[in-house]
Order: structure tokens, then sequence, then C-alpha cells
């Protein structure tokens, strides 16, 4: 190895950006130089680092030497062996990484957004250059998960994915139900705290976790899925009573990541992913993921469940992952041999969402009479969805009651209903509800949710 290193020339390294992921990334790569020289078999030289403005204060990057700074990110790729590219959004980062590609230089990017928008171009594109490109840091942050479903997996069927693989949407969550802090407090914080994107959207949207769930399903099916194969809703509609129920029948509400593979009605088979709140009992792994914090469920047919757990989002453990990847990269230039290429060849069909079939648990507000739970229970009948669990609640017991019981005309009682049904389908679900919320005595759906991971 020492003699090796010595004939081995510097690597030239281009960071691209320099915020919270791209400061980290600098720092570790000066401080750690020389165990990173040891690791790879050469040096790896930070050769320049392109910003929008280069005067400007730069508070995350105290360490980083300001000399390095530039504002010609064009010519600062045409002289490295290796680009990193945490500036996010989709151009000009599109660009720049396909003009590194096309003069041979190996990447690494951190952008989701780019890659489930134009993964495939990137890939292609690598792949005739004859170069690698790694994202490990574009999935759950510091936890290895990219480098599992794609070498360590390759090998086995994976059948599901369950991910919490949003930090900001996690660690709202979980202040609103650990402290009873509003929404938008809760968002505030997780920006200050450098989890949340540029804008917050992204995050509480879901396209965020959207982009992470298309990259972990292309990969595990191997088969391309793109932002929009993915059904998304985000975790804007959820309120403090949804947190506080779900607390009462033993479920925390979590933003889930879902790929799974499916078999239709008629018997085709395809993939299926999806993002939305969902509740997940309090005995699932996935219940005990607190703040920030990210993990991913899989499922496989030989493994069989796999649990990754860890820091999804902030400077440094993304930049773990980043630098992760570029010594896998720093030492295929040094040693030779090239990481895998995009897999598609099993091209499944995306199938909608609402062939998905998934338990719910539908929380109803009626009169406080007999026969009313009979009724609705006979809808559920009528529309093939199985029940398995009804909670009513005692007036005192059921939270957000208050505000419930201020709207009653006084003449009758509200009862709250908690109904959980069976695994149905989608679309007999809405089916249901649209029939249960027109009976005469059903005063509000107050909240259909599913339940995952049961
Ligand atoms: N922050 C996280 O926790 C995290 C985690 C995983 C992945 N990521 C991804 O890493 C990337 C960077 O995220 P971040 O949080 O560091 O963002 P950031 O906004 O803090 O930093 C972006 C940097 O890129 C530079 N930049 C942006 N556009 C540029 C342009 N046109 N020319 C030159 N420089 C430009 C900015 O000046 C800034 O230095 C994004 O793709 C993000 O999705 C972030
Ligand atoms: N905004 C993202 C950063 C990591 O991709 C999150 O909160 O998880
Ligand atoms: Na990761």
């Amino acid at each position: 190895m020492g003699a090796s290193q010595q004939e081995q020339g510097p690597l030239r390294v281009a960071l691209l950006g320099c915020g919270v992921v791209g400061s980290e990334v600098a720092r570790l790569l000066t401080q750690q130089s020389a165990d990173l020289a040891s690791r790879v078999g050469a040096p790896l030289e930070l050769v320049g680092i392109a910003v929008r403005d280069a005067s400007a204060p730069r508070p995350l990057a105290e360490s980083v030497d300001r000399s390095l700074l530039t504002e010609d990110a064009e010519g600062l790729v045409a002289r490295a062996d290796i680009v990193i590219e945490v500036m996010g959004g989709i151009e000009p980062a599109r660009a720049l990484l396909l003009r590194a590609i096309e003069a041979g230089a190996a990447v690494v990017t951190a952008n989701k957004a780019l890659l489930a928008e134009d993964g495939p171009t990137l890939y292609k594109a690598a792949d005739t250059a004859g170069v690698d490109i790694y994202f490990e840091a574009a999935v759950a942050g510091a936890i290895p998960i990219v480098r599992p479903v794609r070498e360590s997996l390759a090998g086995d069927s994976v059948r599901r994915i369950l991910g919490i693989v949003n930090g900001t949407t996690n660690y709202v969550l979980d202040q609103m139900a650990s402290t009873g802090m509003s929404f938008d407090d809760a968002v505030r914080q997780a920006q200050d705290l450098g989890y949340a994107e540029a804008d917050p959207t992204a995050d509480v949207e879901g396209f965020d976790a959207a982009a992470k769930a298309a990259i972990l399903a292309s990969l595990a099916f191997h088969t391309r899925v793109s932002l929009e194969d993915v059904a998304r809703e985000g975790i804007t509609r959820i309120t403090a009573d949804d947190v506080a129920w779900a607390a009462q029948t033993g479920h925390v509400i979590k933003l889930l990541a879902i790929a799974e593979s499916v078999t239709d009605d008629d018997g085709s088979h395809g993939v299926s992913v999806r993002v939305h709140p969902a509740l997940v009992p309090l005995a699932h792994p996935l219940a005990g993921v607190r703040g920030a914090f990210n993990a991913v469920f899989v499922e496989a047919d030989a493994a069989g469940e796999l649990m990754f757990y860890g820091r999804g989002a902030g400077g440094a453990p993304t930049a773990s992952a980043v630098l992760g990847d570029v010594v896998s990269a720093a030492r295929h230039r040094v040693l030779g041999g090239k990481g895998p290429e995009e897999s598609t060849y099993a091209a499944l069909p995306i199938l909608p969402a609402s062939t998905a079939v998934t338990r719910y648990q539908v929380r109803l507000a009626v009169d406080d009479r007999p026969g009313v739970l009979a009724q609705v229970a006979q809808v559920l009948a009528s529309k093939g969805v199985s029940i398995e669990a009804v909670r009513q609640p005692s007036e005192a017991a059921a939270p957000g009651a208050e505000d419930t019981h201020g709207a009653d005309d006084g003449a009758t009682g509200v009862a709250h209903l908690v109904i959980t049904t069976h695994a149905a389908a989608e679309a007999a679900l809405a089916a249901t509800v649209d029939a249960i919320a027109v009976l005469e005595p059903v005063r509000e759906i107050t909240s259909v949710l599913r339940v995952e991971g049961a």
C-alpha cells in the first residue's frame, strides 16, 4: 500500500456546493486527509468548491479554506477526477454532473430530487463513459441503504421496503406527539437544525420522501421508478387530535415511504410505490424511531426482515455517506474496477396506488343513540370491507372531545367511533367512507388513516 501510494499522484476532488452538507464534506476531506489517503491509496486533493457567491459570509464553513471557493463551477468540474455534487436542485446540478461524467470524472451526489426526476440520464451517461456514479447520501443520509439494496441484496429478492426516510417530518410528528408543539413551530425547529430542505414544502408535502422512495424502488425491483410514479400525500393535514387519537389506540403516526412488489386482482405482477402518513402499531420497530432519525425496514425472500437505522439528515451525517462514496470511487481510480451500473432488466409495471391493500382506521363522530353502530357496520359489510375492531371511547377519554362537544346541538350526545378494518383495497375503502358519510346519524368523518406495519 505504501509503495503504490507513493506512485499514485493525488486525485483531484471538486465540491459543488458549500451549504449544510458541503461545508461538512469539505471539513472531513481536509481534517481526515491522511486517513483517507491511506484508505484510498492516493491523496485526495480538494481543488475547489463551487458556490453562488464566493464573498458571502459562511458561518457553517469556518474551517474551510476560502481560497478554494469559486463561482466558476464549470471550470472547476473540468479539472477534477471526482466531482461531489451537494448543491441541490435540478439545474445547474444536472448539466454539471453530465459535463463531469463526459469528461471522465467519477461523480458522487446527494441530490435525490435530481435522481428521482432524471436519474436514468445520469446513469446512462456514466455507463457510456465507464465512470462511477454513487449516491448513498441521497437516501436516508448517513444510513447505508443504497449500497445494501444495490449490492448486498443483489442476490436476493426484495419484497417490500417500509421506511421513515424524511427526518424533518419525523421530527415534526414526534415533537407534536411528545411535546404537543404546533406543526409550524416544529417545522421551524427542523429548519434551524439543518434537517429541512431550503423549501420545507418538499419535506412536509412528501416530495423528498417520494424521491427517496423512487430511488429505493428502482434499486430494489430493477425497474425504473421516477417521482411521478409515486403516489404521495404529506403530513400537512395531520392534526394534534390525530396524533392524540393515535396514541390512544396504541399507534404512532409516521410518514412512510412504501415500495412493494404486488400482484393485482387479475394476476399481473408489478410494483406499488407510495408515501403517506400512516398509523404504526407501537410494537413495530418503526414506531420507536424518534426525532429526525430515519429507519428503513426491508423484507427480502431469503434474508427475511432487515432494519437500517440512523441519522437521515444533517450536515455531518450526510457528509459521512458522501465521503464513503468518494472513497469507493477513488479506490477504483487507484486499483481499477467500477461500481454497479443501473439495473432495469425486470422493467415491472408500476401499479396505481389504488391497488394497494392496507388496513385503515376510520374515525367518525355520530349521534349517540342505539342502532347507529349497526348502521355503520352494515355499510362496511355491504362494501365487502371487514371490520377488525371498533372502539367507542368514553366522552372524557376522547381526545378533542370538547371541540366536538361544543358543536353539539344539544338534542343528542356525540359518540366517537374508531373503526379499524382488515386489509381492504383503497377503492373499496373510499366507496365505504363515502357511503358512511351520508348516513343520517353520522356528523363527521373525522379522519381516515392507513395502518401499516402490523
Ligand atoms: N441537509 C441535509 O440534511 C441533506 C441530507 C441528505 C441530502 N441532502 C441533499 O444535499 C444537497 C445539498 O443540501 P444542503 O442542505 O447542503 O443545501 P444548502 O442549501 O445548505 O447548500 C447548497 C449549496 O450549494 C450552493 N449552490 C446552490 N446552487 C448553486 C449554483 N447554481 N451554483 C453554485 N453553487 C450553488 C449554495 O451556494 C450552497 O453553498 C441537496 O441535494 C439535498 O437534497 C441534504
Ligand atoms: N430534508 C431532508 C434531508 C435529508 O434528505 C430530511 O428532512 O430528511
Ligand atoms: Na444513505
